[in-house]
């Protein structure tokens, strides 16, 4: 499993790199495997690397590719706050995805209602159904975005969203970030992915970054416990990097 840290000198030289490498891994998992899957996150650099992708839309075949969600918010549907609403403003409404090969998690709208238990163990389920084992699939790709105390996807600090080992997907009704009522991957799921990526700026985040790095207990640093089977890649701006030695 290798790891690399790559550091920018802004925040658009971080997007646009990871735009990059992005339409690079795509393509060679369409050439392994035909379809690649990819799991989005929200955030300033989670949809920034979508921003950056929308300029570059001719390059990648849109329509072999598996997009899901590390996490969103249980808000209604039509929420500024979805992080699957903004990438589809910053991305999917502008390139020829195929609809039925991007999996958004319910909203508080949607076919569960108010139900967030039911709407988690649904997007469970969906990532069931399309894996060989039952569980979820192995992605190409998770993108993950993270916060100064550590939190990626939904997954906080000393938290059960973050100690669960059995399930793939559950329901956070008490985010310490609002809005509180989310649904999110578990690490479990996350460390299938075959890479995962962290795209993180500020010096807010500093503190966390070392954290990960000196392989901090993903209990009090989620961000320590996230990690692709192949590779896992922290894409920092110079302020998020300033306590790496
Ligand atoms: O709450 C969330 O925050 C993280 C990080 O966001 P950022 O704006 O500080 O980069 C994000 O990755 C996650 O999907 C979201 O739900």
């Amino acid at each position: 499993m290798a790891n690399e840290t790559l550091v920018f000198e802004s925040k658009q030289e971080l997007v646009v790199t990871a735009a990059a490498r992005f339409i690079d891994l795509v393509t060679r998992a369409q050439a392994e495997r035909d379809v690649a899957s990819i799991v989005l996150t929200g955030g300033s650099n989670g949809i920034g690397i979508l921003s950056a992708l929308a300029a570059d839309s001719g390059t990648i075949d849109w329509s072999r590719v598996d997009l899901y969600w590390g996490d969103d918010r249980f808000v209604p549907a039509d929420d500024p706050e979805r992080n699957s609403g903004q990438a589809r403003e910053a991305l999917l409404d502008k390139v020829p995805v195929d609809p039925s090969r991007v999996f958004p998690m319910a909203p508080s709208d949607g076919p569960f209602g108010d139900d967030i238990d039911a709407a988690a163990a649904d997007y469970a389920a969906i990532l069931a159904g399309r894996s060989s084992d039952g569980i979820a699939p192995e992605f190409d790709l998770h993108l993950l975005g993270m916060g100064g105390e550590g939190h990626i996807n939904s997954l906080f600090p000393h938290t059960a969203a973050t100690a669960e080992t059995e399930k793939s997907v559950v329901a956070v009704e008490d985010s310490p970030k609002p809005p509180p009522r989310r649904i999110t991957l578990t690490l479990p799921v996350v460390n299938r992915s075959r890479n995962v990526w962290f795209l993180v700026a500020g010096a807010d985040k500093a503190e966390a970054v070392v954290a990960a790095h000196n392989g901090a207990d993903p209990a009090d640093w989620p961000c320590a416990g996230a990690h692709g089977t192949e590779e896992t890649i922290w894409f920092l701006d110079e302020d998020a990097a300033s306590r790496l030695k």
